[in-house]
């Protein structure tokens, strides 16, 4: 497994609000799961894992990479699954778009194609390949989303909200290949099912992790905080 490191880390808005209190964790667990209620931190934090965003204050390092400080690097290990596929699905058809992602990886156009064409038949899209990628439906557009971040071998997958745009169908296929991969899983979910195969879950609050811990105490936690929201 890798090893990311938040070492005091936090995140405060230029002239605005701290959206993430100065954070220390190390995770070494293969299944990571984060949750919280809208709008309390989970984006913020794990888009300091690849450098989407950068620490405003203290450090956060993939196997001992400063991700602020070479983020092409910290790329290179940590891929990032957005809610809505539509955010990185760029080329017209999946299989440019897979290829889009094996460009520096495979330089042989030929052989590129090839193995884009492997990676969509792997993720259920053959006979999908010249399809565009708007005549997908929402769960095959999150397939083709993660091939994509899969496709350069990744050692971490971020995946913030994967299944939250996707009926049950669509949401049990990308769980199985979320919890199918070998690969460090960090995952941002609503879906507490999904959370409770985690191994460790973080409860994000207010801007900051207010509970570390195995699944079901991290969920119970989570619910106290929703009932007490709402009274
Ligand atoms: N650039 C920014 N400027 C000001 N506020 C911001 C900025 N980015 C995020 N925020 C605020 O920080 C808070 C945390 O946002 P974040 O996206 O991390 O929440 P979240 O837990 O992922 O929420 P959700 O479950 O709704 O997706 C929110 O109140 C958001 O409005």
């Amino acid at each position: 497994m890798s090893r990311i490191e938040l070492v005091g880390a936090g995140v405060e808005v230029e002239d605005g609000p701290v959206i993430l209190q100065p954070t220390t964790l190390t995770l070494i667990e293969q299944r990571i799961g984060i949750i919280g209620g809208n709008g309390s931190g989970k984006s913020t934090l794990v888009r300091l894992l690849n450098n989407l965003i950068s620490p405003t204050t203290g450090r956060v390092l993939v196997d001992g990479i400063d991700a602020a400080a070479d983020p092409a690097a910290v790329r290179r290990l940590v891929g990032f699954c957005f809610t809505d596929p539509a955010a990185q699905l760029v080329m017209p058809t999946c299989v440019e778009d897979v290829e889009l992602s094996l460009r520096r990886s495979h330089r042989d156009p030929a052989q590129r194609r090839q193995v884009a064409l492997n990676i969509l038949a792997e993720y259920g899209l053959a006979g999908r390949e010249h399809t565009s990628v708007h005549a997908l439906s929402g769960g095959q557009r999150q397939l083709l989303a993660l091939a994509g971040v899969l496709a350069v071998q990744p050692r971490v997958l971020v995946a913030d909200e994967p299944t939250t745009l996707l009926d049950l169908a669509n949401t049990q296929r990308v769980a199985e290949r979320l919890f199918g991969l070998d690969q460090q899983l960090v995952l941002v979910s609503h879906n507490l099912e999904l959370i409770e195969r985690c191994d460790r879950v973080l409860v994000v609050d207010a801007a900051q992790v207010v509970f570390d811990g195995e699944p079901v105490s991290a969920i119970s936690h989570y619910r106290e905080l929703a009932t007490a929201a709402t009274r």
